[in-house]
């Protein structure tokens, strides 16, 4: 089946600066894709050229099967751009209705507004909103059409812990149903939890893609072994130095074995060793 979004070559430069250096991507159907990356790295440029909204100056973009800068795409994509969530004096209930007449194949507003735990603020107006209320709003008006794709920029900053898991589960529910998911965000942990695959990008360019448990080699990295009051040992045979430690003291004090996190791996890879 011919994958949700193709990319070849695709390059962006502002003036003398390039943002996006030739970056090559598949996102499968039915993916959940993150792209990660220091600020400024090109995600923005790269996910708003995939939406349609900026235009490319070289490489080969196909979404759902389109060019982006077809109308005929956007009835089928969603969007959650880096924070709006405002609407004067419109309430809550008002802005997804409003919207939810844009698309041909729209959701209930109503069942939406529950889903993106906004039911108790239906009647709210918008600028008496928090600022993760806003963002679950942004949310509502990106999934109120139903969309076979749907694009998530930085969707979870300002969230509290809870509302970030309740989002989570969200895109896992938004997942099952069906839908393609291309999110960005600077929590590795969000990464971790959501994606099938993430890209690290800097630079404007990719320099890795896999699974969140494979990126940089992070399964056959050498392990910590910890114990007692700060002794350690980096290993390629953890068992081993268990086994022994266990000799030594019967139930090892303080044991704990640990691999490179995601975001250890991500750090190496962009040059910031931890
Ligand atoms: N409209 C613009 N005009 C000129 N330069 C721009 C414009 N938009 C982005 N850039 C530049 O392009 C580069 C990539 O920016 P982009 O917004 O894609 O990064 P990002 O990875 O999304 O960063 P962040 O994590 O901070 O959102 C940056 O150097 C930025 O300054």
């Amino acid at each position: 089946m011919e994958p949700a979004i193709r990319v070849r070559g695709l390059r962006k430069t502002y003036q003398s600066n390039v943002a996006v250096d030739g970056v090559d991507l598949d996102v499968a159907r039915g993916e959940v894709f993150a792209l990660l990356g220091p600020n400024g790295a090109g995600k923005t440029t790269t996910v708003e050229i995939l939406e349609g909204y900026r235009k490319r100056d070289a490489g080969e973009v196909s979404v759902l099967g389109e060019d982006p800068a077809h109308r005929s795409v956007r009835d089928r994509v969603g969007i959650v751009l880096q924070g709006t969530g405002e609407f004067d004096e419109l309430t809550v209930g008002e802005v997804v209705q409003h919207f939810s007449r844009f698309y041909p194949k729209a959701d209930d507003p109503g069942a939406v507004i529950e889903r993106v735990g906004l039911a108790e603020k239906a009647r709210a107006r918008t600028h008496t909103l928090s600022g993760g209320q806003k963002r679950r709003l942004d949310v509502a008006l990106g999934i109120i059409g139903r969309p076979e794709l749907l694009f998530l920029d930085e969707p979870t900053t300002g969230f509290d812990p809870e509302a970030r898991r309740e989002f989570w589960q969200l895109i896992r529910d938004l997942q099952t149903g069906g839908t393609t998911i291309v999110l960005t965000t600077h929590y590795l942990e969000e990464a971790e939890t959501l994606a099938d695959r993430v890209g690290v990008i800097a630079h404007g360019r990719l320099l890795a893609v896999d699974t969140p448990a494979r990126l940089g080699d992070r399964e056959s990295a050498e392990a910590t072994v910890s114990w007692g009051t700060g002794e350690k040992i980096t290993t390629a045979t953890p068992t081993q130095v268990i086994r022994e430690l266990a000799e030594t003291y019967g139930e090892i004090p303080g044991l704990t074995v640990s691999r490179p996190t995601l975001e250890d791996v991500y750090l190496k890879m962009i040059g910031h060793d931890a």
